[in-house]
């Protein structure tokens, strides 16, 4: 049996009060607010695009750890409610539907500083500095690599205006869980000797970061704009078109998050792994068709069962049940023996989505939708007869009416006579009679020549001609075939029962072909019956060219008294209508307004109704009596084993697994025209010599949240190993935790560099950010680099130097200009 796996509900944190928090922390903060601020703990804040993960210092793991996304209530109830912003966790407390949610990044760069500002708000408020007026502690900010001066500017004006903190370190979150790790595992740890290759993958970006001796190269960074984000919408995508049904559980982002984290891996061979799944599936495939064929075959006997395609019956009889099962075994011991073993498990996964079970139909809730069926079918039976004993009612009424006019003409009242029976819409007195004898006839009376017996009614037939008058000869004629004709009937009458009985002996001597009829015509039955409802909603549909085109005669045709009161609401002059039906030229806009199309569904209800009593009762009938013959059709019908299973919430995964993790190797797979990883890597280490490839080398580090997916350092160190052609021994590290090492270096660095004198080293004072300006970056071996006009340069550049550097550039385009010139 295959393992099947439960998607558990992710639990919903609550928001930590702004009162535990302060709790908490004041009693550790009051003695320390005395000290000097390199002596004061830091306040450490890993932004991430994905989660914000916020503490002090002096903790091992962050306090707050929370969706990184700023909602507003879409109430519109009042001012107060309105102007409410929620972040993190005060999320999960509200209504999904019910929010507006937005992040403050694009990509993994803030860009939207009015979000920034409320989840800031949010975080000091949780870290006990609710009531403080200015952040009097020192603040480690996470950033993107190469983050915008204009980023960190905004982001450095509202940590010192807003807030006022008194001083600011940007550092690089990978760079961060780098040195951490290296310090961590390394004793001899040392900032200037360390190298290493880091690979990160987070939420919206990856990162590929060479550092050479403690430094960054940063001509050799590669960022890479595709994440654990992407992958989490190719997965959710795919899903959603193989599993359309599921589509109310599946677009829960997460369901599909917990599928993602759970159950995919990265593929050390794409292809291959791809071929694998391949026969996977083939086997699985001949295994099932083998099984069907076999219950056919005890169903129908071996020479019935021809149901399927050829070619799938083919591929079944070569793979064969023997092989399936010894594949099944292989499968579960190969499973067997990888567990416990540090190997990626490959197989497809089955997820039960949550579904609830309806209560199974007991044997008397059988009998009883049986019997109401049966019920049903009665009903409509009486109502059928009921219809044609009315029918049979006017008949008889027409009869007798027909019958009375017969006095007229008994009292030689022949003119009253011929204009009562125009009347009625007959033309004379053969009509008349005429019509009389059909009456007679569909009533089933017998004339009164019909009455006599046998030798009475054809008593002129054994008479020979030369005894009988003229008169007696053209009766003679007519009861020859009178007598034909009931002859005729009795040999009818003779070859039904002959069928009838023929029907009964086929259905004992041959049941399964006797039910292949029956389930034919029922076929039959029911396809009249779509054709007939499809034709119905074709013309309903007010568009449908069939809808038009009958609505179009109807028109034409003129709708009489109804159609002219609609012309009456609609103002048209009453004379245009006067002149009856539509004029040359005239615009016809029958079906422009709404009531036109009210009349036509008036009339389009009735139509077909006749027809589809007689057939729905055709169908009653057959069904009972396939019913009566195939149990398994009866539970069909009754048992409605139609019935939601367990199965039918199950969905599958095969290259979904590994396909979403694929996109950082391949991004064409989501139409991106990047080079993956594998390339980019090529493309770092192909032009450095062989002694900085190995110091690189010698530690590749797989950090970010994204890189959790089980295979991804088997992955890198695979197409490291294709690129590394000169054997340099390749040495993955994975970091100590994917989502929380960057903000561990973080507090790792406050409470190793930050005291005394290193913290002017590593952040930028309140007094350093007035004297050199917004864009001010304190450089350090966890930080970005600063581009653009040097430190302390623009914003405080003496006007002398501009006016210089200006003239410089004049002479250089003069001397350029002379050249050309000469
Ligand atoms: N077990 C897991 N398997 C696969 N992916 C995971 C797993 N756990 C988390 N992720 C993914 O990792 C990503 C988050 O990574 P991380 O926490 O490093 O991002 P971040 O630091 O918030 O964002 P960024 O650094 O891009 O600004 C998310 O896309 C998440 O879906």
């Amino acid at each position: 049996m295959k393992k099947i796996f439960e998607i558990k509900p992710i639990e919903y944190k609550h928001s930590p009060s702004v009162k535990d928090a302060s709790d908490r922390f004041i009693p550790h903060l009051r003695p320390l607010k005395s000290k000097p601020l390199a002596d004061r703990p830091c306040i450490i804040i890993d932004n991430g695009s994905y989660e914000c993960r916020a503490g002090w210092s002096f903790e091992e793991t962050p306090f707050l750890k929370f969706r990184n996304m700023v909602a507003k209530p879409k109430t519109q109830v009042n001012k107060a409610i309105d102007a409410m912003h929620l972040v993190g966790d005060e999320l999960n407390e509200f209504d999904a539907g019910k929010l507006a949610k937005r992040s403050m990044f694009d990509k993994n760069i803030v860009y939207h500083y009015q979000s920034l500002e409320h989840m800031l708000d949010y975080t000091f408020g949780h870290l006990g500095l609710a009531g403080e007026s200015q952040i009097d502690y020192p603040l480690l900010m996470t950033e993107a690599m190469c983050n915008p001066n204009h980023c960190r500017q905004n982001m450095s004006e509202l940590l010192f205006e807003c807030y006022r903190v008194s001083a600011v370190s940007y550092s690089v979150d990978s760079l961060l869980s780098f040195y951490y790790n290296q310090s961590k595992r390394n004793e001899n740890f040392s900032v200037p000797n360390t190298s290493g290759l880091i690979v990160s993958s987070s939420h919206q970006v990856s990162h590929i970061i060479p550092i050479l001796d403690g430094q960054v190269a940063l001509e050799s960074t590669r960022r890479l704009a595709l994440g654990g984000s992407h992958h989490l919408e190719l997965l959710n995508k795919s899903l959603n078109l193989k599993y359309a049904q599921h589509k109310n559980t599946l677009q829960n982002p997460d369901a599909i998050q917990y599928i993602m984290e759970n159950h995919t891996y990265c593929a050390t061979n794409y292809r291959e792994q791809t071929l694998y799944l391949e026969g996977l599936f083939n086997e699985e495939r001949a295994y099932q068709l083998e099984e069907e064929r076999k219950k056919r075959e005890a169903l129908y006997g071996n020479a019935n069962a021809e149901y399927g395609s050829k070619e799938e019956e083919k591929k079944s009889t070569i793979s064969g049940r023997k092989i399936v099962t010894a594949v099944y075994k292989g499968r579960t011991q190969r499973q067997n023996e990888l567990e416990g073993e540090d190997v990626v498990d490959r197989e497809d996964h089955i997820i039960q989505l949550p579904w609830q079970q309806e209560p199974i139909p007991t044997d008397d809730e059988i009998r009883r939708r049986h019997e109401m069926r049966k019920e049903q079918g009665q009903k409509l039976k009486e109502i059928m007869q009921r219809k044609r004993e009315e029918k049979k009612r006017k008949m008889e009424d027409e009869l007798a009416d027909l019958q009375s006019l017969e006095a007229y003409r008994e009292q030689n009242q022949v003119s009253v006579f011929n204009e009562e029976i125009q009347n009625r819409g007959v033309k004379n007195f053969e009509e008349y009679k005429k019509k009389i004898r059909l009456l007679q006839i569909k009533l089933g009376i017998k004339s009164a020549e019909e009455k006599k017996p046998d030798e009475e009614k054809y008593n002129l037939l054994e008479i020979a001609d030369e005894f009988l008058s003229p008169e007696e000869l053209k009766r003679k004629r007519i009861q020859k075939m009178q007598k034909t004709a009931a002859m005729l009937r009795e040999e009818r009458k003779q070859v039904q029962k002959i069928e009838r009985d023929k029907i009964e002996e086929f259905k004992q001597s041959d049941p399964d072909s006797y039910l292949r009829q029956l389930y034919a015509k029922r076929k039959e039955i029911m396809d009249r019956i779509a054709e007939r409802q499809r034709r119905k909603e074709e013309f309903s549909k007010r568009g449908s060219k069939a809808a038009q085109r009958r609505l179009q005669m109807m028109a034409e045709i003129g709708l009489g008294a109804e159609n002219e009161g609609i012309q009456k609401k609609r103002g048209r002059p009453p004379a245009a209508q006067d002149q009856g039906g539509m004029q040359q030229g005239e615009d016809d806009d029958f079906g422009a307004a709404d009531e036109d199309w009210d009349v036509y569904r008036g009339i389009a209800k009735d139509g077909f109704s006749d027809e589809e009593e007689d057939d729905q009762q055709g169908l009653n009938e057959l069904e009972e009596q396939i019913a009566e013959i195939d149990p398994k059709f009866a539970n069909l019908i009754y048992n409605t084993s139609k019935q939601p299973t367990a199965e039918d919430y199950q969905i599958r995964l095969w290259s979904d697994r590994y396909r979403g993790s694929e996109i950082l190797f391949q991004p064409s797979i989501v139409g991106m025209e990047n080079a993956g990883l594998s390339e980019i890597l090529e493309n770092i280490l192909s032009p450095v010599s062989q002694a900085i490839r190995e110091k690189i080398l010698r530690c590749v580090f797989i950090t970010g949240g994204h890189t959790k997916v089980p295979g991804f350092d088997k992955r890198i160190k695979q197409e490291l190993t294709m690129i590394n052609r000169a054997g340099t021994p390749i040495n993955i590290v994975k970091c100590f935790d994917e989502q929380l090492d960057a903000w561990k270096g973080g507090a790792w660095l406050a409470n190793n560099f930050f005291s005394s004198k290193g913290l002017n080293e590593y952040s930028i004072s309140k007094a350093k950010y007035e004297e050199c300006g917004h864009h001010y970056l304190k450089e350090h071996f966890c930080s970005n680099f600063f581009y653009g006009p040097k430190q302390g340069g623009a914003g405080v550049m003496q006007l002398s130097k501009v006016v210089s550097l200006l003239q410089d550039k004049v002479q250089q385009s003069e001397g350029q200009l002379k050249r050309v010139k000469v």
